[in-house]
């Protein structure tokens, strides 16, 4: 069964959540059922590379990770878009395991797979008021309740930061789902921005804010504070 492909890129670090700072190869799917406002891989859903979509077997993905990574990784990334779309990733993460690779999936938590029990590093990233996005907490309840009986390896919440009612967000979902590890991303509002230095600068102060913002908080008490690490070190730049 195909997958649809957009990207294959690393080794790199993965900059954001649970496993920041961990050498990866990241698989970008195409197609999303969201459409935040802020989206950094607008491209996965927005139609404006439906030509380079690539239709690749499991097989294939792991000869082009291979032609990219060499053998030089041990962890995949699966990202988007939504992979959580995809019923087929499902043989791909056995495939990546059967070679002893680690597998991570990035998802929003508004669909279930079955396959999602065999992810190692599972992040839900559900979505604050300024993506313009409303979470189903139907949906969301059920995949961590199945997470919690049935994964094998680890899951956490991640949500990005970009004022005040994402904060607000934030301490909702932490209360309603208090065992589960949530980090806090920074948010980067300036996408088009492709000069390094004054983006760093800008990123650095929404950091040191978001911290202090948290830092003062009595709701959020058991939260890990991120920066979206790629960013600060590569910028808007695709592919790292
Ligand atoms: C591009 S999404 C793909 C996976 C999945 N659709 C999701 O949203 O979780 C990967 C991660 O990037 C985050 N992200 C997207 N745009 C961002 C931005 N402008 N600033 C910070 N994080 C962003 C998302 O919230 C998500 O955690
Ligand atoms: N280095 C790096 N880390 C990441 N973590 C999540 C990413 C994503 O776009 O899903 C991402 C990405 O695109 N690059
Ligand atoms: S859910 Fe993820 S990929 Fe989809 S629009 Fe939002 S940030 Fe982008
Ligand atoms: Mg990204």
């Amino acid at each position: 069964m195909k997958i649809p492909v957009l990207e294959i890129f690393g080794p790199t670090i993965q900059g954001e959540g649970m496993v920041i700072g961990r050498k990866t190869m990241f698989v970008r799917t195409a197609g999303c059922d969201y459409s935040c406002s802020w989206c950094d891989s607008k491209f996965t859903w927005d139609g404006s590379e439906k030509d380079s979509i690539q239709m690749l077997e499991p097989a294939e993905i792991f000869d082009s990770l291979k032609e990219v990574g060499g053998n030089k990784f041990g962890h995949v990334t699966i990202s988007g878009g939504n992979p959580g779309l995809l019923k087929q990733i499902d043989s791909l993460v056995d495939l990546l395991h059967q070679h002893q690779i680690e597998v991570a999936l990035e998802t929003q938590g508004s669909r279930w797979q079955n396959w999602f029990t065999k992810i190692d590093d599972l992040t839900l990233s559900p979505k604050p008021p300024s993506s313009g996005m409303k979470t189903n907490f139907t949906t969301l309840d059920y995949i961590i309740e199945r997470l919690h009986k049935e994964q094998d390896g680890h899951f956490s919440l991640k949500v990005v930061i970009f004022d005040q009612e994402d904060l607000t967000y934030a301490e909702q979902i932490h209360e309603r789902y208090p065992s589960v590890t949530l980090f806090l991303q920074v948010g980067n509002d300036n996408l088009e921005a492709n000069e390094n230095e004054s983006l760093l600068s800008d990123l650095l102060e929404k950091y040191e804010k978001l911290i202090d913002r948290v830092m003062e908080n009595k709701l959020l008490k058991d939260v890990r504070v991120l920066p979206q690490l790629h960013t600060y070190l590569w910028g808007n730049k695709r592919g790292v």
